[in-house]
């Protein structure tokens, strides 16, 4: 009786009515879970997810798509684990590699030559290292770089190539890696290696400022590839040089003054151009090698002023020319007045503002306005030269 009662009698519908909706209410916290998890950006209509050749096609679209998703979020996590683990490993290679370099903890930033050659800029040196750390995990393949930076020392490459790196489909070797000047003798593969593992759509970078004036670069750099894409970032030559030789000054305090190293003789005024400082400035020179291998509209010039004072302005025209979204935009810079120069509010992978370190903008010292009158003088002609192959006035002259 009681047996048959269970199943006579229907459920009330209010207790039908209460389980649906329990029942609802948890699929539907299922669902925003599995949302946040995935950071709803896959979270597409179901019905496409399944069956049928359409929703096949969106399904394994779908798949291709999460599953790029996820490397580049890995990549980048990779690449941008916490500043202070960068630093730390930075550090003990560092101690082991070169003693008595400082290293405060902090700013992490002077030109110095490690025992494999290639010049690590210690403030962004761990990039270098973390290139290794990526490759341990196996995601996508190091390719010889498509775009270089390859001048001019001083000019502002370092900024450039640190803001550069805020791109996604960007990835760059921090360290220099000097291979078109000093390296070339390790070969194709070394290069290689040093590289970044990128993903398909990605651009491999590195800069190495002394590649501009290096007479066997373009030559070399066409035998990698013809298509490969230049930047030459390039400022007042005058001020150019006079930030050169406050590098040197840094290193060797003992060195004459800048006024000496002008001259050939001060008497006459006759410049040293053989003093690389004076040399480097000389961009018309330069460029003409350039214009033996490459066209005009493979060489991108990006103006180390502008830099400073309109870095996103700047940036955009290097986005544009590598066939990138525009999305590194003023968004991503702020000034800051301690500095004095942009930074950016959040360095890649990092939520905290990042600047340059203490070796970038440094003070010059006072040089003789004579002299430095002289060298405008001297570089004016040069300078013309320059504005008309790039059809771009740079305004030192004015
Ligand atoms: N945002 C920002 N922060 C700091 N410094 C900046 C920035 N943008 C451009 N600059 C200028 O970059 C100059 C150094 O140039 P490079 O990085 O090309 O130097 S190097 O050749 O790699 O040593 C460096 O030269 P100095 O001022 O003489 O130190 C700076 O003037």
């Amino acid at each position: 009786m009681a047996y048959s009662r269970v199943f006579s009698d229907p459920p009330s519908k209010s207790i039908f009515k209460t389980f649906a909706v329990m029942l609802l209410s948890i699929l539907a916290s299922l669902y925003f879970l599995h949302c946040l998890t995935e950071r709803c950006g896959t979270c597409i209509p179901t019905e496409k997810r399944n069956t049928g050749p359409v929703e096949g096609f969106y399904a394994s679209k779908l798949k291709d798509f999460e599953s790029l998703r996820r490397k580049r979020l890995l990549q980048k996590w990779t690449s941008t684990r916490p500043l202070v683990m960068r630093h730390h490993s930075l550090i003990r290679r560092l101690e082991e590699d070169l003693p008595g370099i400082e290293a405060d903890g902090h700013i992490f930033q002077a030109d110095v030559k490690l025992s494999n050659s290639l010049d690590v800029d210690l403030e962004t040196g761990g990039s270098y290292f973390d290139t290794g750390k990526l490759s341990a995990l196996g995601e996508g393949s190091k390719k010889l770089p498509q775009a270089i930076i390859i001048g001019v020392k001083k000019g502002g490459t370092r900024a450039l190539l640190e803001f550069l790196r805020v791109h996604p489909d960007i990835r760059a070797v921090g360290a220099e890696p000097h291979f078109f000047d000093r390296n070339y003798d390790n070969g194709m593969d070394w290069y290689r290696d040093l590289m970044p593992k990128t993903l398909e759509g990605q651009i491999t970078m590195e800069k190495t400022p002394s590649y501009f004036v290096t007479r066997e670069a373009p030559a070399r750099i066409y035998a990698m590839s013809r298509d490969t894409k230049l930047i030459v970032v390039v400022r007042d030559p005058v001020t150019r040089a006079i930030s050169d030789y406050t590098q040197t000054l840094s290193k060797k305090p003992d060195i004459p003054t800048f006024e000496s190293l002008t001259f050939k003789n001060r008497t006459t005024g006759l410049i040293d151009t053989t003093w690389s400082a004076i040399q480097i400035g000389i961009y018309a020179k330069h460029l003409d090698n350039w214009l033996q291998f490459f066209p005009m509209s493979q060489i991108l010039f990006v103006s180390g002023e502008r830099l400073i004072s309109d870095p996103a302005g700047e940036l955009g025209r290097v986005q544009d020319f590598l066939g990138l979204k525009r999305i590194i935009t003023d968004k991503h810079f702020y000034f800051n007045q301690t500095k004095g120069f942009p930074c950016l509010k959040k360095a890649e992978g990092s939520s905290k503002p990042h600047c340059l370190g203490k070796t970038k903008g440094r003070t010059h010292p006072n040089i003789d306005p004579e002299v430095v009158q002289r060298l405008r003088d001297f570089y004016r002609p040069f300078n013309m030269k320059f504005y008309q192959m790039t059809g771009r006035k740079f305004g030192w002259d004015d």
